[in-house]
């Protein structure tokens, strides 16, 4: 774990420095100089992330003493690793007084576990946060307790179910009994299914979260003592249990809160998420409210023409000075695969050509659905582009911090030991937070080092078979780590799929060490991903891909979905620095682009 002395002067260097680039931005400078509640609300590129990461680094440096620390919670996993390697760049790493993660991992690592049995949170002590399979087994149990009617629960009633859930917080409200009065019954004996073999699922943690902190106002001020501070990065996209944290643990308990977020880049409310509680956030009396009106990423033609992909005018333009950008269309005839190829035969040759200093690592292609990727991914395979995808068709979820661990131990084998890139130290850190609950003493974290160290010196070798490698990491390392889990079997259970993957005969055996982990290639491999995964990141060239109606809005879309098909539209778009490629069937584009043609015609 990270030293005491820590975040040190030549971090604070790093930060200040930061700092100074937001001076000239009047409201990023006051967001900065905040001294309570803030929320900053502001369109793509206004610097959100910039200033909260580096108001993250002055407020452990400057305002919170040792060995308090600042939470910073955050949409997704993917979202958490982003804000991490900003905060990276920063000279902040998690661990120790900083908590980076999702909501989900807020609660169960600095409520559930810690709490559960003094806030009488009703769970066994021994409880286990339940597998897919055992979720999947204990919604057909209560589906035939309470509903039976012969349909499959899985598809006509998970969905539904994990809404209500999620939007209903209080069990005990007629709301909830009487709203979709079938589906409250199905989730009561849903989650005393669970209850009954000593299970939690996802959707619990932040739940009994809230219920306890609402109970306890005792357990209210340990969170406090602990964090003084809570940061929120995409508030919009935070569903109502995190709203009602918020409201408790910032606005009675007195938890200074910096939250920053932006409604019209609200994209998960088939989720549960609602981006009115952002507004409502912001109206509150107690709370600063910083809105930013410059986009720093986007050159200034893509500034203008995002507004016609919102299609709502916005107030938002590029500094002075910003290169223009341009926005490219590409319809296209054939199938995803002919038109893939398309991308990697005719745009990205082309676009080198325009762009010589431009990097593979710098472009993305981003499409509305994983299996849209696949054709991608293919054509990029097919010609020799090395790519690295994020979505859920990866060949192991990017999402899974385990497998984001074992991917930078990989790296170390292959060349960070020589490199110092990553750092041992930053190895043994993380696989400390992520087996926490086995590395419980001094001790077992000193074996655990040394153990990973003599596995990894042993394994320096980047064309070694992949799948040589996870087994012996599996057997020596993990095999009695995952034992002492109670919240790792998913985790688990992914790495044993991967492991199966490249096994001989499967379909990546062929995979070595330095694939895996992309040696050689660094970061120069095309970023492929969904819309929906693309947010927060930026990159000089996107091309979207299968902009094509009944895609982007889905076939028969009502009003509500409409919108938000719409924002995620407007996400991917402002993900572009220099070039925007809206790659479409010639005969089928979608409305949202002919809509944009036409605007950017007049
Ligand atoms: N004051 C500034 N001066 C120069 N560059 C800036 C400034 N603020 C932000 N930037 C740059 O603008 C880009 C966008 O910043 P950032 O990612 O923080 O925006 P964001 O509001 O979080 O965007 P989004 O909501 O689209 O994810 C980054 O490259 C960042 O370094």
């Amino acid at each position: 774990m990270r030293s005491s002395t820590w975040p040190n002067v030549s971090d604070r260097r790093l930060y200040l420095k930061a700092a100074e680039e937001l001076r000239p931005n009047s409201g990023q400078w006051a967001a900065y100089e905040s001294e309570g509640h803030c929320v900053v609300i502001a369109g793509p590129g206004s610097g959100k992330t910039k200033t909260l990461t580096t108001k993250l680094a002055r407020i452990l440096s400057e305002d919170v003493q040792e060995p308090r620390g600042v939470a910073c919670i955050t949409y997704n996993n993917e979202c958490a690793r982003e804000l991490e390697q900003r905060l990276d760049a920063l000279g902040i790493e998690p661990g120790g007084r900083v908590f980076i993660g999702t909501v989900h991992s807020f609660s169960l690592t600095q409520i559930i576990l810690p709490y559960a049995k003094v806030a009488g949170m009703g769970l066994p002590g021994d409880f286990q946060v339940a597998t897919l399979q055992e979720q999947r087994g204990a919604l057909e149990r209560a589906y035939d307790r309470v509903i039976a009617r012969g349909e499959d629960p899985h598809r006509f009633w998970r969905l539904r179910m994990d809404r209500y859930r999620r939007s209903h917080l209080k069990r005990d409200t007629a709301a909830f009994r009487e709203q979709d009065a079938k589906c409250a019954e199905l989730v009561v004996a849903y989650e005393e299914e669970l209850r009954r073999a000593g299970l939690i699922d996802f959707d619990d943690m932040p739940l009994l979260s809230v219920r306890a902190l609402r109970e306890h106002q005792w357990l209210q001020d340990a969170i406090k003592a602990k964090y003084p501070v809570l940061i929120v990065d995409e508030y919009q996209d935070l569903g109502s249990a995190l709203h009602q944290m918020v409201m408790g643990l910032c606005f009675s308990t007195g938890i200074r809160l910096f939250a920053v977020g932006d409604v019209d880049q609200s994209i998960y409310g088939f989720t549960g998420a609602n981006p009115v509680l952002l507004e409502r956030l912001s109206q509150r009396e107690d709370v600063e409210t910083v809105r930013l009106r410059l986009n720093y990423r986007c050159g200034s033609k893509i500034v203008t023409a995002s507004q016609y992909a919102l299609g709502e005018e916005r107030d938002y333009e590029a500094p002075e000075g910003a290169e223009e950008g341009t926005v490219f269309f590409h319809p296209v005839n054939g199938n995803y695969d002919g038109q893939a190829g398309y991308v990697f035969d005719t745009l990205i040759p082309d676009a080198m050509a325009r762009l010589p200093d431009l990097r593979l690592g710098e472009v993305a292609i981003l499409y509305p659905a994983a299996w849209i990727g696949d054709a991608v991914a293919n054509a990029a395979q097919a010609r020799g582009y090395a790519t690295i995808r994020a979505d859920g068709n990866a060949i192991y979820p990017r999402s899974s911090r385990l497998m984001r661990w074992l991917e930078q131990c990989g790296t170390w084998c292959c060349e960070g030991w020589k490199s110092g890139n990553p750092r041992f130290s930053r190895l043994i850190d993380e696989g400390c937070r992520v087996f926490a609950e086995s590395l419980t003493s001094e001790e077992s974290r000193l074996d655990f080092q040394r153990a990973l160290m003599r596995l990894l010196w042993e394994h320096r070798e980047n064309a070694m078979s992949l799948h040589d490698w996870l087994l012996s990491v599996r057997h020596e390392i993990l095999r009695e780590l995952f034992a002492g889990s109670r919240t790792l079997a998913d985790e688990s259970d992914t790495l044993d799929a991967f492991i199966l993957k490249t096994a001989p005969g499967g379909a990546n055996e062929e995979m070595t060490l330095g694939q895996f982990c992309g040696h050689g290639e660094g970061n120069n491999r095309i970023n492929l991903t969904t819309l929906h995964s693309s947010k927060g990141r930026e990159f000089r060239l996107v091309v979207m891909f299968g902009m094509d109606d009944g895609r982007i809005p889905r076939p028969n879309p009502n009003e509500r979905e409409t919108r938000e098909a719409r924002r995620l539209f407007y996400v991917g778009f402002t993900r572009a620095e220099e070039e925007i490629h809206m790659l479409h069937s010639a005969n089928n584009p979608s409305p949202f682009v002919i809509e944009l043609a036409e605007r950017l015609e007049e």
